[in-house]
């Protein structure tokens, strides 16, 4: 569903040259989620912006079911950390959801039908009416969701969704989006700073390295695909795999 090859970018003004990305290269099949992690600084917001087709690259291709990217792509969804930022508070939270559906030219009946429908699935179908800044932080970063599902995206990007949430609502914001990606089938790809977070949602995880950035290892997470915050989280095999990727974490910050 995802192909990225050779991924390179570079941001380049009068007198800095900055290599985010040296070479990345990629792919996440149909129905599959994958989560990024790295070093701060890295370039993680920098590949997601560029698989999204908000930034141009500077080398190398992403694809979208075959299909090059130049901008953003008809069928992704991007859920990003500034949830204020992202949500209209002039609008309401109905309002924020069906949006994009509008402009997507969705007919009002089938609209109606797929805000009721996401809403629901992130468990706020009782305050359509409300608007955003009436909101909990956490409750607007599930509007957000609700309105990256209500477009029934082939790929959902996701750029640090929960690190402006407490520790309790992250956990429930990463059972949703886990409940979500089973239902929906919808190829995922999750970037974080948190190595719990990456190993607990992911069915791979990619650790990049510190600038110039490539991909230091591409690592199957080989938990048991029913997860849970108390169970797996207290699995040995969780532990290692965490131990693990904190250790190339640590290896790619030495390496600077
Ligand atoms: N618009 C820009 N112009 C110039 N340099 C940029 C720009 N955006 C990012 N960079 C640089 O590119 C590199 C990667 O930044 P990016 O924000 O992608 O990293 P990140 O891994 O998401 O960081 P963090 O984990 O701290 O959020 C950094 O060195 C950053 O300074």
């Amino acid at each position: 569903m995802l192909e990225i090859s050779s991924l390179t970018k570079v941001y380049a003004s009068p007198g800095r040259r900055v290599e985010a990305l040296r070479s990345i290269t990629f792919s996440v099949g149909a129905g599959e989620m994958v989560c990024v992690v790295g070093p701060s600084g890295c370039g993680k917001t920098t590949l997601l912006r560029c698989v999204a087709g908000l930034l141009p690259v500077s080398g190398g291709e992403v694809r979208v079911a075959g299909v090059p990217v130049t901008g953003p792509p008809p069928r992704m969804a991007v859920v990003f950390q500034e949830y204020g930022r992202s949500l209209f508070p002039w609008m309401t939270v109905w309002q924020n959801v069906e949006l994009p559906l509008k402009e997507k030219r969705v007919p009002a009946a089938r609209r109606r039908e797929l805000v009721t429908d996401s809403l629901r699935a992130v468990g706020l179908g009782d305050v359509a009416d409300a608007h955003p800044w009436q909101l909990s932080g956490g409750m607007q970063q599930r509007v957000a969701i609700a309105r990256a599902v209500a477009y029934e995206p082939q790929v959902m990007l996701m750029d640090e969704p929960f690190a402006a949430v407490d520790a309790q609502t992250r956990a429930d914001l990463e059972d949703l989006i886990l409940r979500l990606w089973r239902d929906l089938g919808v190829t995922t790809l999750f970037v974080t700073h948190d190595i719990d977070e990456a190993v607990y949602l992911g069915q791979r995880v990619l650790v990049l390295s510190s600038s110039p950035t490539v991909i230091m290892e591409d690592l199957k997470i080989d938990l048991p695909p029913d997860r849970d915050q108390l169970t797996t989280r207290s699995l040995p095999r969780f532990g290692e795999l965490r131990g693990h990727v904190y250790r190339q974490i640590q290896q790619a910050r030495g390496s600077r």
